[in-house]
């Protein structure tokens, strides 16, 4: 019986199984952020364990809210730096050169097929868009990790969804998943890993993956994962190129990290997407997704474009085709986060920015600040967001508040017309 990319990973980094079904993993990669990891710290502490396994392993950054609105946000923030300095970790982002978690470290090459990663983070599933297992833990787990460089799971169970056709103009990643969370529902990949494969994810560039495996814990997936391929190796390649002679070399070391032909699934998901249109949830929960035009003409009062979702490049591009020379709505106002500095610097250099003001929109710098409501954008009681984020949780983006997810093409769409509008882009 083959292999799945996950049980590979598993088989390449188990050092124990204390009980059937405890997999105790070397990990390659512990990320940290200021929401979860100062807990962690703070514990280690108390118990007099104020170590790291290795401090090259463990990469932090500030993120969420930064710069820090209160005395609560301070001292998280505090608590990360002083950390990090005193456990000599280089890979530390502090404001100036931050960004959101899971959008700096691909950007900085720290992550590679293959790896384990864990994180404070329900996100870090969106790593596994270069091949690698990577899953958001709790406090223990992340303490363990700090400490000892392990991390404990089960045997991971794959779902396997392979997406066939050619998506339309205007179709983008992020209709697919929200597509593929509807099919899933809300807790129909819980504990498992979900595989995109098929030729519209070989299409895809590492962004576009990225959104794609961001959101497969809203189906309750443990990790996406995508196969590594050339795609994977350009964008990796200035990190990568003194351990490889060539590009055809790294590839042909990065193709160990794919499932057998005859590897085991819990379940196939075929999916052709020729036919999907631009997507947007309607409930409180990420499976209750609609076609746009079924919910064009909805009211809202702010737009939201950026997060590790939709905040990268690609994303601000699309939505900058969109806006061009047009403007915001009078009737809702709007708000851009770039992901990265890098991110932001490109913007700038390509006019991005520009478009994005001229159209009337603010543009903050690169945090997760809105996307969970705790700053840089928070909705009153009653009010309405389109957003590109990854949850539409009641209240996820403030109390009383509703999110409405989507791609960035309709939300730049929907900025301009003030309610939910299909973007130009699509072409049905
Ligand atoms: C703050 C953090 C623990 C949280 C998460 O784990 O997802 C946040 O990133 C989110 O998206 O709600
Ligand atoms: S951008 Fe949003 S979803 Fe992503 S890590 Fe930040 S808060 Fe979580």
């Amino acid at each position: 019986m083959g292999k799945t990319l996950a049980e590979k990973i598993f088989d390449a980094h188990r050092v124990d199984m204390p009980f059937p079904d405890t997999h105790v993993l070397k990990l390659d990669r512990v990320f940290c952020h200021e929401i979860t990891t100062p807990i962690a710290i703070t514990d280690l502490m108390a118990r007099g364990l104020d170590r790291v396994f290795d401090p090259e392993k463990i990469k932090v950054v500030i993120d969420h809210v930064t710069p820090a609105k209160d005395s609560k946000t301070a001292e998280q923030g505090k608590i990360l730096r002083d950390w990090a300095r005193r456990q000599d970790i280089k890979d530390f982002f502090d404001i100036g050169r931050n960004g959101v978690c899971h959008a700096i470290f691909p950007e900085k090459g720290f992550v590679r097929p293959g790896f384990t990663v864990i994180m404070g983070d329900s996100h870090t599933c969106t790593h596994g868009a270069f091949g690698a297992f990577a899953a958001g833990v709790g406090t223990t787990d992340l303490e363990v990790g700090i400490l000892k460089g392990v991390c404990a799971f089960h045997f991971p169970k794959t779902i396997k969804v392979v997406l066939e056709g050619t998506m339309r103009e205007g179709v983008y990643a992020k209709d697919v998943i929200l597509h593929v969370i509807q099919q899933l529902t809300v807790n129909g990949a819980t504990n498992m890993v979900i595989e995109f494969t098929g030729p519209v994810v070989d299409a895809m560039s590492m962004e576009a993956r990225m959104t794609l495996c961001n959101m497969a814990i809203e189906a309750g997936g443990t990790s996406g994962v995508c196969y590594p391929d050339m795609t994977t190796v350009e964008y990796l390649w200035d990190f990568i190129k003194e351990e490889y002679p060539s590009k055809e070399a790294a590839l042909e070391d990065y193709s160990q990290w794919v499932s057998d032909e005859d590897a085991e699934y819990e379940k196939v998901l075929k999916i052709d997407v020729s036919d999907l249109e631009p997507m947007v949830t309607f409930g409180y929960k990420p499976d209750q997704v609609k076609p746009v035009r079924e919910m064009e003409g909805e009211k809202l009062d702010q737009i939201y474009i950026g997060s590790c979702t939709n905040g990268r490049i690609e994303d601000l591009r699309v939505a900058a085709q969109v806006l061009k020379g047009q403007k915001v709505s009078d009737d809702v106002r709007a708000i851009v986060s770039p992901a990265t500095p890098n991110v932001y610097k490109q913007a700038l250099k390509e006019g991005i920015i520009e478009i994005f003001q001229d159209a009337g929109f603010c543009v903050t710098n690169p945090t997760c600040g809105a996307c969970l409501g705790m700053s840089n954008g928070v909705l009153a009681e009653g009010e309405v967001c389109a957003s590109t984020t990854n949850r539409n949780f009641n209240g996820r983006m403030g109390k009383g508040g509703m999110v409405h997810l989507m791609s960035p093409a309709t939300a730049a769409a929907s900025a301009i017309a003030g309610k939910i509008a299909n973007s130009p882009l699509y072409k049905g």
